[in-house]
Protein backbone atom coordinates (compact mmCIF):
# COMPACT_ATOMS: atom_id res chain seq x y z
CA UNK A 1 0.00 0.00 0.00
CA UNK A 2 1.65 3.54 -0.97
CA UNK A 3 2.38 5.26 1.75
CA UNK A 4 3.02 8.99 2.12
CA UNK A 5 4.96 11.35 4.69
CA UNK A 6 2.19 13.14 6.48
CA UNK A 7 2.47 16.78 7.14
CA UNK A 8 3.92 14.78 10.90
CA UNK A 9 6.25 12.94 9.12
CA UNK A 10 3.92 10.30 10.08
CA UNK A 11 3.59 7.31 7.49
CA UNK A 12 -0.10 7.46 6.72
CA UNK A 13 -1.44 5.11 3.80
CA UNK A 14 -2.46 7.14 0.98
CA UNK A 15 -5.91 5.56 1.45
CA UNK A 16 -6.49 6.81 4.87
CA UNK A 17 -6.60 10.56 3.97
CA UNK A 18 -9.72 12.35 4.69
CA UNK A 19 -10.39 15.78 3.16
CA UNK A 20 -14.06 16.30 3.84
CA UNK A 21 -16.94 14.84 5.18
CA UNK A 22 -17.35 11.51 4.84
CA UNK A 23 -21.43 10.72 3.91
CA UNK A 24 -23.71 8.86 6.10
CA UNK A 25 -25.65 5.71 5.08
CA UNK A 26 -29.06 7.14 4.22
CA UNK A 27 -29.81 10.45 5.59
CA UNK A 28 -32.74 8.43 7.96
CA UNK A 29 -30.03 6.71 9.13
CA UNK A 30 -28.10 9.16 10.72
CA UNK A 31 -29.10 11.28 13.60
CA UNK A 32 -26.85 14.40 12.78
CA UNK A 33 -27.19 13.91 8.97
CA UNK A 34 -23.70 15.95 8.80
CA UNK A 35 -22.35 16.43 5.48
CA UNK A 36 -19.55 19.17 5.94
CA UNK A 37 -17.06 19.28 8.63
CA UNK A 38 -17.22 22.14 11.31
CA UNK A 39 -15.94 25.68 10.00
CA UNK A 40 -13.93 26.51 13.26
CA UNK A 41 -12.56 22.86 12.68
CA UNK A 42 -11.64 23.85 9.33
CA UNK A 43 -10.50 27.16 9.57
CA UNK A 44 -8.21 25.65 12.96
CA UNK A 45 -6.81 22.72 11.00
CA UNK A 46 -6.06 25.20 8.03
CA UNK A 47 -3.90 27.27 10.17
CA UNK A 48 -2.17 24.60 11.26
CA UNK A 49 -0.01 26.94 14.48
CA UNK A 50 -3.18 26.85 16.36
CA UNK A 51 -3.81 23.10 16.41
CA UNK A 52 -1.96 20.99 19.18
CA UNK A 53 -0.73 18.61 16.83
CA UNK A 54 0.54 16.19 19.37
CA UNK A 55 -0.81 12.74 18.91
CA UNK A 56 -4.78 12.92 18.59
CA UNK A 57 -6.34 9.85 19.11
CA UNK A 58 -9.59 8.35 20.05
CA UNK A 59 -10.70 5.18 21.14
CA UNK A 60 -13.19 2.95 19.84
CA UNK A 61 -14.78 0.14 21.67
CA UNK A 62 -16.83 -2.57 19.13
CA UNK A 63 -19.59 -4.52 20.99
CA UNK A 64 -22.52 -6.88 20.41
CA UNK A 65 -23.17 -10.38 20.87
CA UNK A 66 -20.90 -13.86 19.94
CA UNK A 67 -20.86 -14.46 16.08
CA UNK A 68 -22.33 -11.13 15.20
CA UNK A 69 -19.14 -10.52 13.02
CA UNK A 70 -17.26 -7.74 15.12
CA UNK A 71 -13.89 -9.39 14.57
CA UNK A 72 -14.11 -9.91 10.90
CA UNK A 73 -15.59 -6.10 10.22
CA UNK A 74 -12.54 -4.65 11.90
CA UNK A 75 -10.10 -7.19 10.02
CA UNK A 76 -11.47 -6.36 6.58
CA UNK A 77 -11.18 -2.42 7.20
CA UNK A 78 -7.41 -3.01 8.94
CA UNK A 79 -5.99 -6.07 7.47
CA UNK A 80 -8.28 -6.13 4.36
CA UNK A 81 -9.02 -10.02 5.15
CA UNK A 82 -11.89 -12.17 5.60
CA UNK A 83 -12.17 -15.90 7.23
CA UNK A 84 -14.76 -17.58 7.17
CA UNK A 85 -14.11 -19.66 10.12
CA UNK A 86 -15.14 -18.56 13.29
CA UNK A 87 -12.81 -17.56 15.91
CA UNK A 88 -14.61 -16.82 19.18
CA UNK A 89 -12.38 -13.39 20.32
CA UNK A 90 -10.85 -14.08 24.13
CA UNK A 91 -11.30 -10.96 26.15
CA UNK A 92 -10.26 -8.03 24.17
CA UNK A 93 -8.04 -7.14 21.50
CA UNK A 94 -6.82 -4.08 19.82
CA UNK A 95 -5.74 -2.44 16.06
CA UNK A 96 -4.27 0.99 15.87
CA UNK A 97 -5.34 2.86 12.41
CA UNK A 98 -3.69 6.01 11.67
CA UNK A 99 -6.00 8.14 8.94
CA UNK A 100 -4.93 12.14 8.08
CA UNK A 101 -7.84 14.24 8.26
CA UNK A 102 -7.74 17.85 6.83
CA UNK A 103 -4.38 17.89 6.99
CA UNK A 104 -4.35 16.83 11.00
CA UNK A 105 -2.64 13.02 11.81
CA UNK A 106 -5.30 11.41 13.71
CA UNK A 107 -5.27 7.41 14.90
CA UNK A 108 -8.46 5.54 16.18
CA UNK A 109 -7.54 2.97 18.51
CA UNK A 110 -10.22 0.12 17.79
CA UNK A 111 -10.78 -1.88 20.73
CA UNK A 112 -12.65 -5.57 19.52
CA UNK A 113 -14.29 -7.41 22.52
CA UNK A 114 -15.71 -10.53 23.25
CA UNK A 115 -19.24 -11.88 22.64
CA UNK A 116 -19.30 -14.50 25.23
CA UNK A 117 -21.00 -13.62 28.23
CA UNK A 118 -18.15 -15.38 30.27
CA UNK A 119 -15.97 -13.18 28.91
CA UNK A 120 -17.93 -10.30 29.64
CA UNK A 121 -16.31 -9.16 32.82
CA UNK A 122 -13.05 -8.80 31.39
CA UNK A 123 -14.19 -7.11 28.28
CA UNK A 124 -16.34 -4.20 29.89
CA UNK A 125 -12.82 -3.13 32.02
CA UNK A 126 -11.95 -1.84 28.72
CA UNK A 127 -15.10 0.61 27.66
CA UNK A 128 -13.79 3.13 29.76
CA UNK A 129 -12.74 5.86 28.24
CA UNK A 130 -14.23 5.44 25.05
CA UNK A 131 -15.21 8.21 22.23
CA UNK A 132 -17.09 5.99 20.43
CA UNK A 133 -19.28 3.01 20.71
CA UNK A 134 -20.56 0.82 18.25
CA UNK A 135 -22.70 -1.92 18.89
CA UNK A 136 -23.12 -4.93 16.05
CA UNK A 137 -25.71 -6.85 15.38
CA UNK A 138 -26.34 -9.89 12.26
CA UNK A 139 -29.19 -8.81 9.89
CA UNK A 140 -29.68 -12.07 9.36
CA UNK A 141 -30.43 -12.61 13.28
CA UNK A 142 -32.80 -10.04 14.89
CA UNK A 143 -32.77 -11.26 18.75
CA UNK A 144 -29.34 -9.92 18.50
CA UNK A 145 -30.70 -6.66 17.43
CA UNK A 146 -32.78 -6.71 20.47
CA UNK A 147 -29.67 -7.20 22.64
CA UNK A 148 -27.57 -4.01 21.30
CA UNK A 149 -29.60 -1.71 24.04
CA UNK A 150 -27.80 -3.73 26.78
CA UNK A 151 -24.56 -3.05 25.38
CA UNK A 152 -25.18 0.23 24.52
CA UNK A 153 -26.64 0.76 28.38
CA UNK A 154 -23.12 -1.23 29.72
CA UNK A 155 -20.68 1.02 28.28
CA UNK A 156 -22.30 4.43 28.05
CA UNK A 157 -22.12 2.89 32.05
CA UNK A 158 -18.36 3.52 32.30
CA UNK A 159 -18.56 6.82 29.92
CA UNK A 160 -20.19 10.47 29.80
CA UNK A 161 -23.12 9.77 26.99
CA UNK A 162 -22.48 13.49 26.34
CA UNK A 163 -18.66 12.74 24.77
CA UNK A 164 -19.44 9.34 22.95
CA UNK A 165 -20.24 9.25 19.09
CA UNK A 166 -22.48 6.07 18.98
CA UNK A 167 -22.79 3.71 15.88
CA UNK A 168 -25.51 0.76 15.44
CA UNK A 169 -24.34 -1.41 13.10
CA UNK A 170 -26.01 -4.12 10.94
CA UNK A 171 -23.69 -6.99 9.84
CA UNK A 172 -23.44 -9.66 7.30
CA UNK A 173 -25.20 -7.95 4.54
CA UNK A 174 -24.88 -10.52 1.67
CA UNK A 175 -26.59 -13.07 3.95
CA UNK A 176 -30.16 -11.69 3.80
CA UNK A 177 -32.24 -10.44 0.59
CA UNK A 178 -33.00 -7.35 -0.03
CA UNK A 179 -36.46 -7.30 1.27
CA UNK A 180 -35.38 -8.72 4.52
CA UNK A 181 -32.41 -5.90 4.56
CA UNK A 182 -35.04 -3.42 4.13
CA UNK A 183 -37.32 -4.95 6.36
CA UNK A 184 -35.05 -5.18 9.23
CA UNK A 185 -33.11 -1.66 8.60
CA UNK A 186 -36.58 0.27 9.64
CA UNK A 187 -36.40 -1.69 13.26
CA UNK A 188 -32.73 -0.76 13.38
CA UNK A 189 -33.54 2.97 12.50
CA UNK A 190 -35.49 2.93 14.88
CA UNK A 191 -33.68 1.45 17.71
CA UNK A 192 -30.60 3.65 16.98
CA UNK A 193 -32.63 7.02 17.33
CA UNK A 194 -33.51 5.57 20.49
CA UNK A 195 -29.88 5.65 21.72
CA UNK A 196 -28.80 8.87 19.54
CA UNK A 197 -26.97 6.27 17.48
CA UNK A 198 -26.32 6.87 13.51
CA UNK A 199 -27.02 3.57 11.57
CA UNK A 200 -25.14 1.41 8.98
CA UNK A 201 -25.11 -1.78 7.12
CA UNK A 202 -22.16 -3.90 6.31
CA UNK A 203 -20.61 -6.63 4.84
CA UNK A 204 -17.50 -7.92 6.42
CA UNK A 205 -17.12 -10.68 3.45
CA UNK A 206 -17.60 -8.21 0.74
CA UNK A 207 -16.42 -5.57 2.19
CA UNK A 208 -19.48 -3.61 1.00
CA UNK A 209 -19.86 -0.35 3.11
CA UNK A 210 -16.86 -1.00 5.42
CA UNK A 211 -14.49 1.57 4.73
CA UNK A 212 -17.36 4.36 4.21
CA UNK A 213 -18.50 3.14 7.83
CA UNK A 214 -14.62 3.76 9.59
CA UNK A 215 -14.21 6.61 7.46
CA UNK A 216 -17.52 7.82 8.78
CA UNK A 217 -16.88 6.45 12.12
CA UNK A 218 -12.74 8.27 12.49
CA UNK A 219 -14.15 12.22 10.70
CA UNK A 220 -16.94 12.30 13.38
CA UNK A 221 -14.48 11.46 16.05
CA UNK A 222 -11.84 13.83 14.92
CA UNK A 223 -14.00 16.34 14.78
CA UNK A 224 -15.25 15.49 18.61
CA UNK A 225 -12.10 15.56 19.35
CA UNK A 226 -11.20 19.06 17.61
CA UNK A 227 -14.26 20.65 18.57
CA UNK A 228 -13.45 19.70 22.60
CA UNK A 229 -9.67 21.24 22.30
CA UNK A 230 -11.23 23.96 20.55
CA UNK A 231 -13.24 24.64 23.85
CA UNK A 232 -10.30 23.90 26.26
CA UNK A 233 -8.38 26.72 24.08
CA UNK A 234 -11.33 29.04 24.28
CA UNK A 235 -11.19 28.36 28.67
CA UNK A 236 -7.83 28.42 29.12
CA UNK A 237 -6.60 31.25 26.85
CA UNK A 238 -3.16 30.17 25.34
CA UNK A 239 -0.13 32.23 23.60
CA UNK A 240 -0.15 30.76 20.05
CA UNK A 241 4.12 31.38 19.63
CA UNK A 242 6.12 29.34 17.66
CA UNK A 243 2.89 27.04 17.29
CA UNK A 244 3.43 25.29 20.86
CA UNK A 245 0.45 25.95 23.61
CA UNK A 246 1.29 27.32 26.65
CA UNK A 247 -1.74 26.59 29.54
CA UNK A 248 -1.72 29.67 31.65
CA UNK A 249 -3.15 27.68 34.52
CA UNK A 250 -1.68 28.99 37.60
CA UNK A 251 1.38 31.10 37.59
CA UNK A 252 4.86 28.44 37.49
CA UNK A 253 6.49 29.55 40.30
CA UNK A 254 3.24 29.25 42.88
CA UNK A 255 3.20 25.87 41.51
CA UNK A 256 6.83 25.08 41.51
CA UNK A 257 6.76 26.20 45.48
CA UNK A 258 3.84 24.08 45.81
CA UNK A 259 4.94 20.91 44.53
CA UNK A 260 8.05 21.18 46.45
CA UNK A 261 6.12 21.30 49.77
CA UNK A 262 4.46 18.52 48.75
CA UNK A 263 7.63 16.55 47.49
CA UNK A 264 7.13 13.17 49.20
CA UNK A 265 11.11 11.80 49.21
N1 LIG B 1 -21.51 -14.22 5.24
C1 LIG B 1 -20.89 -13.49 6.14
N2 LIG B 1 -20.32 -14.07 7.24
C2 LIG B 1 -19.70 -13.26 8.14
C3 LIG B 1 -19.63 -11.85 7.98
N3 LIG B 1 -18.95 -11.32 9.06
C4 LIG B 1 -18.63 -12.38 9.85
N4 LIG B 1 -19.06 -13.54 9.29
C5 LIG B 1 -18.87 -14.90 9.85
O1 LIG B 1 -19.51 -14.94 11.12
C6 LIG B 1 -18.71 -15.73 12.03
C7 LIG B 1 -18.42 -14.91 13.29
O2 LIG B 1 -17.63 -13.79 12.93
P1 LIG B 1 -16.70 -13.06 14.01
O3 LIG B 1 -16.22 -11.81 13.38
O4 LIG B 1 -15.70 -14.00 14.58
O5 LIG B 1 -17.78 -12.71 15.15
P2 LIG B 1 -17.54 -11.94 16.51
O6 LIG B 1 -18.68 -10.99 16.71
O7 LIG B 1 -16.18 -11.34 16.56
O8 LIG B 1 -17.66 -13.13 17.60
P3 LIG B 1 -17.09 -13.11 19.12
O9 LIG B 1 -15.61 -12.79 19.01
O10 LIG B 1 -17.33 -14.49 19.63
O11 LIG B 1 -17.85 -12.08 19.87
C8 LIG B 1 -17.43 -16.14 11.27
O12 LIG B 1 -17.57 -17.47 10.81
C9 LIG B 1 -17.40 -15.17 10.10
O13 LIG B 1 -16.82 -15.75 8.94
C10 LIG B 1 -20.24 -11.28 6.81
O14 LIG B 1 -20.21 -10.06 6.57
N5 LIG B 1 -20.85 -12.13 5.95
MG1 LIG C 1 -14.59 -11.60 17.78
Amino acid sequence: MATMLGQQGLHVTKDRVISKMPQCYTPESSIQYKSQFNQQVKNACKQRHAVDLGLKMSKVVMLGDLYVGKTSLINRFCKNVFDRDYKATIGVDFEIEKFEILGIPFNLQIWDTAGQEKFKCIASTYYRGAQVIITAFDLGDIQTLENTKRWVQDALRENDPEACSIFLVGTKKDTVTLAECERTERDAIQFAREFKAEYWSVSAKTGEHVKDFFFRVAALAFEQSMMSQLERSKDSPTQIGNGTLINLEGNSAEKKENESQHACC
